[in-house]
């Protein structure tokens, strides 16, 4: 049975069954040598992808693309879940099946994105909040009636030293958001992702990367715990600890990235939390795969279930996806080929959860990215 707001407009406080259930949920998700497909653009950015590859952005292409991801009879061997747009949560495949059944015919439970984008903060516009909060409970009921098992809600934050990025307002009201997103969500049945994704867009070192990423996930968790989120029922997705994309020194090495991230997830995410699933953020597929490896492979060598006790997978959207693009180009002769490419992207990167990753890589280059430089706010 699912919460209800009591008379006085508050939630009131999560069964055992309840917690139990997102607890179960979580820990599915956090199964080692397992990861998370996010395929829950919304119509614009999938829009973007599509166009880009000469597609029309309608309903149908969406549709058959989305069938594409989720198509190998092998992915629930490496991925736990994937995340999909509310448009995928009502749709089919070719054969009639509504794809969250697609899902559970083969192990992976389904999630979906639950929030409405990006908004712009009065008075600092380059900063956003998160959208779609009003509707969010009675949505997030309708999702697990249709079969969905977890969320996930995007909140962005900016670097920009010169111009004082972040502001300790947009921190704030970010992470305010990402509570209330994830007791709602718990509320509705469903396990709450909460991604406060740290754009990789701008000039910032490696080490001002982490220093923010250290205030927002402080800030994160104290407002989980005002909200009283029950923790052991959560995941997070953060983004990889790196240079931005338009820094002197442009690309961390490996070595870095996985030193940094690691300190910064030591430091600041709680032993409750089951998993952590990166971001992608517009890393080649390569660079996305060998970075989780050598995070996970330096995490085995550093003991890990003493000093890391989540596991750390992934949660990829473009990395799992560009070189299926380029491979299906949107004609029925491409699927088989388009599925497989799925199929060994996804194998790739479950590899790298076990620290076990060897290469060759499965996309079509090692540059394959569809980084996009207007991922914080734009126009609905
Ligand atoms: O801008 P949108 O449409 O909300 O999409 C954001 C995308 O970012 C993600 O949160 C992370 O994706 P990447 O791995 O591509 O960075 C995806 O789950 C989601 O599809």
């Amino acid at each position: 049975m699912l919460v209800e707001f009591g008379e006085d407009g508050a939630l009131p406080p999560l069964s055992e069954e309840q917690k139990d259930a997102l607890a179960s949920t979580a820990q599915a998700l956090a199964t080692r040598g397992k990861g998370i497909l996010a395929a829950d653009e919304s119509t614009p950015t999938i829009g973007k992808r599509l166009e880009a590859a000469g597609l029309t952005n309608d309903a149908e292409t969406r549709r058959r693309y989305r069938e594409v991801l989720l198509a190998h009879p092998q992915i629930g061997e490496w991925l736990a879940g994937a995340i999909l747009f509310e448009e995928t949560l009502g749709q089919a495949n070719s054969d009639g099946v509504a794809f969250p059944q697609v899902l559970k015919d083969k192990g992976v439970l389904t999630g979906v994105k639950t929030d409405k984008g990006l908004a712009p903060i009065p008075g600092s516009p380059r900063e956003t909040t998160t959208r779609g909060m009003d509707t969010l409970l009675a949505r997030s009921k309708g999702y697990y009636q249709q079969g969905a098992r977890f969320a996930k809600w995007r909140a962005t934050i900016r670097i920009d030293a010169e111009a004082g990025l972040p502001t300790r307002g947009a921190i704030h009201a970010n992470a305010v958001g990402l509570a209330r997103y994830a007791a709602l969500s718990q509320a509705a049945g469903l396990t709450p992702i909460v991604e406060p994704e740290i754009l990789i867009e701008g000039t910032h070192s490696p080490e001002l990367f982490a220093e923010v990423s250290e205030r927002v996930l402080g800030a994160v968790y104290g407002a989980l715990s005002e909200a009283g989120v029950f923790l052991e029922g959560t995941l997070l997705k953060p983004q990889m600890i790196m240079a931005g994309v338009d820094a002197p020194e442009k690309k961390a090495s490996s070595a870095l990235t996985a030193e940094l991230t690691l300190r910064t997830l030591r430091r600041r995410v709680p032993p409750a939390v089951p998993g952590v699933f990166f971001l992608s953020g517009g890393q080649s597929e390569e660079d996305a795969t060998v970075n989780l490896d050598l995070i996970n492979r330096t995490a085995a060598a550093e003991d890990a279930g003493r000093r890391y006790p989540w596991t750390m997978s992934f949660s990829f959207g473009r990395s799992l996806q560009a070189s299926v693009l380029k491979v299906w180009e949107g004609k029925a002769e491409n699927f088989d080929a388009a599925v497989e490419m799925a199929g060994g992207l996804a194998k790739a990167n479950a590899t790298a959860q076990l620290g076990q990753y060897e290469g060759p890589h499965p996309s079509i280059s090692g540059d394959s990215s569809l980084h996009d430089p207007n991922r914080g706010w734009r126009p609905a």
